[in-house]
């Protein structure tokens, strides 16, 4: 054979052959890797949505798309182009939602998953979709019926036995379990704040991690992770470890996840030393995800947590318990989506009230009515009771208007087509990833109107009964779309009562008890001095945390 190719000389050395088969292999993958560019651009272009220019030829949008305050030059386009666009990153094309009826429609569709690059929050070790990752969908039988049956619809149901399972765990009943847990948190974070003194700026995104990660450490495991009281952490109880270290590990993580999930090169860059950073932020978070999930397996934690509803799940593609390495992947992401989104959210609320002194004093007016900030009828405030959830309309429309100024899932949801689908007058091909990026839908023009940008809770409130004028938009309140800070359909926030239970309570406590302001040297006002401090990876945070100047209310 080798005499054939080569003719009448000698035969090839071992190490010749070798080079030219490694040659031919790399030539195949450059002509795999060059098909699939090709046809991924022309499929894109196929696509009859509108398209903001991208920025190079090879890229496609991923230069603008990449980078870390891309959530604002996506508002930017959904302005410019409207409710739907298309984006290309490479050869992937991505048609951006922002119209949320759309978005509640197509996410209820029969057959809608989730696409796989949600795998990229997959720990190393857990090889198993995970609740998060999974593509399920209740609908999948549906969608065989119509679209024709296809192999694409693999039958997972695992994630819907999880999410079954855990849903019990947001109940009203469950959460009045966890809320005198929240109450005292909330206090220790009120003497925190009060025993800081006139110091100087706090940064109140550090505590909001903190006070957020003791409350998922209850829901989850019935343990004190001991974040807000340190010196009794559960790493010297010999209980989960220390959240302290948690959070710090969860911060590099999500840099990892994201670069994971959005840049193309994330394989050839594990070479470099930000890729090891990454890959060991893994790593890491595997590791201390092995120990609590062995932890799990050993002391079977109280029936009514997280983790107690996840012992007793039977895996309906197996019929067996969870394995350990899918139990990992579970607990991993319960922590995770369980601190981190709300966590940002209570920053991002205290910071725009310290922004906006006069809507701060009208909800602080509006706590001191009930008895939840000092006022001469109560000089002492007292602590935020279950009551008091129905009763503060003014903190709710705040807690809504920083959830669609300030989407903490900015970039949303991503979701596949099962079947060609007419989305706002187009028909988009099957299997087209659909983003659903939260932060451009919470500041489109189209949906809140001309004061968009503006933070006004109250847009939320109607001038009188729920159909009128809202009260300073230039919107009509009947007329204002659900910003959708927690998607919609089957596979949305699955604990956004126990979110906003937090929210809650704790901005009710701690702006009825402390005013906050921006510190001297901040430039600018309003929104635009939180949008310079925009960070996005995979959640949207202040980049140099919140630091705020605290000071007691008084009578
Ligand atoms: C302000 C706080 C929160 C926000 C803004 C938020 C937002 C979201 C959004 C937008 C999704 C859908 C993601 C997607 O479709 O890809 C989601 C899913 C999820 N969230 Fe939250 N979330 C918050 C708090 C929480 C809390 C407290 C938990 C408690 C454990 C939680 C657990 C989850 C889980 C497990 C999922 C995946 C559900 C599924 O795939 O079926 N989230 N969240």
């Amino acid at each position: 054979m080798a005499l054939a190719v080569f003719g009448g000389g000698p035969p090839p050395s071992a190490a010749t052959l070798a080079a030219l088969a490694a040659g031919g292999a790399l030539l195949l993958l450059v002509a795999r890797a060059l098909l699939s560019f090709v046809t991924g651009v022309l499929r894109h272009r196929r696509i009859p949505v509108p398209a903001p220019p991208e920025s190079s030829l090879l890229l496609g949008h991923a230069g603008t798309l990449l980078v870390d305050t891309s959530p604002l030059k996506m508002a930017k386009w959904v302005r410019e182009y409207g409710p739907i666009i298309k984006v290309r990153i490479m050869n992937d094309t991505i048609v951006m939602l922002t119209d949320a009826a759309a978005i509640t429609r197509l996410n209820r569709l029969p057959g809608i998953y989730k696409p796989n690059l949600y795998r990229a929050f997959d720990l190393p070790s857990a090889r198993n979709p995970s609740l998060f990752s999974d593509a399920g969908s209740p609908y999948q039988k549906d969608a065989k019926a119509e679209c024709g049956p296809t192999s694409s619809f693999a039958t997972r149901r695992s994630a819907q036995a999880v999410r079954a399972a855990i849903a019990p765990c947001f109940s009203v009943s469950s959460l009045k379990r966890t809320f005198p847990w929240l109450q005292r948190l909330c206090q220790l974070a009120v003497a925190e704040l009060a025993a800081e003194g006139p110091r100087g700026p706090v940064d109140v995104s550090d505590l909001a991690a903190r006070l957020t990660s003791d409350t998922i450490g209850d829901v989850l495991l019935s343990k004190d992770l001991g974040a807000m009281t340190p010196q009794r952490s559960g790493a010297q109880e010999g209980g989960a470890g220390d959240a302290t270290d948690y959070i710090a590990l969860v911060r590099q993580l999500l840099l990892a996840v994201h670069a994971k999930m959005n840049d193309p090169f994330y394989s050839l860059r594990r070479l470099t030393a930000k890729g090891r950073a990454h890959e060991a932020a893994f790593a890491a978070w595997d590791s201390v995800m092995d120990s609590i999930a062995r932890d799990v397996l050993k002391t079977t934690p109280p029936e009514y947590t997280l983790a107690g509803h996840l012992l007793r799940v039977v895996d309906p593609t197996t019929g067996k318990p969870l394995t350990l390495d899918k139990l990992k992947g579970e607990l991993s992401n319960l922590y995770i989506a369980g601190f981190e989104t709300t966590s940002h959210a209570i920053t991002w609320t205290l910071g725009l009230l310290a922004a906006h002194p006069q809507q701060q004093d009208a909800l602080a007016a509006e706590l001191a009515r009930v008895g939840l900030a000092p006022s001469d009828v109560h000089p002492e405030p007292r602590p935020f009771e279950w009551g008091d959830l129905s009763r503060l309309p003014l903190l709710n429309a705040t807690i809504k208007e920083s959830l669609r100024l300030f989407a903490p899932a900015a970039g949303g949801s991503l979701r596949a087509l099962p079947c060609d689908t007419e989305i706002l007058g187009y028909t988009v091909p099957k299997g087209t990833m659909v983003s659903q990026p939260l932060f451009s839908l919470g500041r489109a023009t189209r949906n809140y109107g001309q004061d968009v940008d503006e933070f006004k809770p109250e847009r939320w409130i109607s001038g009188g009964g729920d159909d009128g004028a809202a009260a300073d938009g230039d919107k009509p309140k009947a007329e204002l779309p659900d910003p959708l800070p927690f998607s919609v359909g089957p596979r949305d926030c699955v604990g956004r009562a126990l979110a906003m239970l937090e929210l809650q309570a704790v901005l009710a406590t701690l702006v009825g008890r402390f005013s906050f302001a921006l510190p001297p040297g901040v430039e600018g006002e309003g929104v635009a001095v939180l949008e310079a401090m925009v960070c996005y990876h995979i959640t949207l945070h202040a980049r140099n945390g919140m630091p705020l100047l605290v000071t007691p209310r008084e009578a």
